[in-house]
């Protein structure tokens, strides 16, 4: 997808990793909601909504092995983030959620990735981590601070893009508050998005927090949650096409259609 990093030379792939929730995913951190009791059945059904939902648009899908110790390791997003040939394994600024990392190395290294690795003191969240067209921008909140912006910069620093610190108070991640249509315009819920100045003209607001995260699936079709009905309509009247899927336990923990898989392409 033109204008996107995330390119492995000479290979044409759309692959997308997720990880299967285990069965202590009702135990998952919330940080900026009240918990409500989560239905392991029905997220169990969900994500296989979510996964079949990739495999209809022509993805191939690739099971990261189950971290089932850790209630949130179905938020593949989290523990790694990549760019290129290059795959960053993180450090959670959720001590909870640091061996999620565990058995990634092996997918990435089968898929051609060169694996790199957040170190402390540095905390860096994948889902801390927006790219657009040589952009780089990185929350700073409670699960990312400045050592881990840097030391993502420093990895980068091969690939020539701008690394961007974005303020972050509202949301847990920097992709709970904005992300990116296909054509780069920057999507977030006004109430929840801290550093508006930061999107500028670029910027279009949504009528529905979870209408400001999507997953692109191709140049003019993006997934997103079924909980903001409103903004699909938005999205369709610029074009768009958009397949929506159920993911309302997901969402009782903070999660949305970002956070359920890492896109791999090239
Ligand atoms: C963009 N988002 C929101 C994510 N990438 N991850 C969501 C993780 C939710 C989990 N309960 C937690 O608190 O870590």
């Amino acid at each position: 997808m033109a204008g996107i990093g995330g390119t492995l030379g000479g290979m044409n792939r759309r692959l997308a990793l997720v990880r299967r929730p285990g069965d202590r995913l009702a135990e998952g951190l919330v940080t900026h909601i009240d918990r409500s009791p989560v239905d392991l059945d029905l997220a169990m059904r969900q994500w296989e909504g979510y996964v079949e939902a990739f495999r209809q648009e022509g993805w191939t899908v690739v099971e990261v092995p189950p971290a089932d110790d850790h209630p949130d390791s179905v938020f593949v997003e989290d523990p790694v983030f990549v760019y290129g040939d290059l795959a960053v394994l993180t450090r959670s600024g959720a001590p909870e959620r640091r061996g999620e990392t565990d058995g990634l190395d092996d997918v990435l290294t089968a898929h051609g990735y060169r694996v790199a690795r957040i170190t402390e003191p540095a905390t860096l969240d994948g889902g801390d981590v927006l790219k657009f067209d040589g952009t780089v921008w990185v929350g700073q909140g409670g699960r990312t601070n400045i050592e881990g912006l840097e030391q993502l910069r420093e990895l980068l620093a091969p690939f020539d893009v701008d690394v961007v610190g974005v303020p972050l108070e509202s949301v847990l991640h920097l992709k709970s508050a904005v992300t990116a249509l296909p054509d780069g315009t920057i999507i977030g819920y006004p109430p929840l998005v801290d550093a508006p100045i930061t999107w500028g003209e670029e910027f279009l607001p949504v009528p529905e927090e979870s209408g400001s995260h999507v997953v692109l699936l191709g140049e003019d079709s993006v997934l997103m949650a079924a909980s903001a009905p409103e903004t699909a309509e938005v999205f369709r009247e610029r074009g768009l096409r958009v397949v929506t899927v159920d993911i309302s336990e997901f969402e009782k923990l903070e999660g949305c259609v970002t956070c359920l898989s890492v896109r791999l392409r090239g």
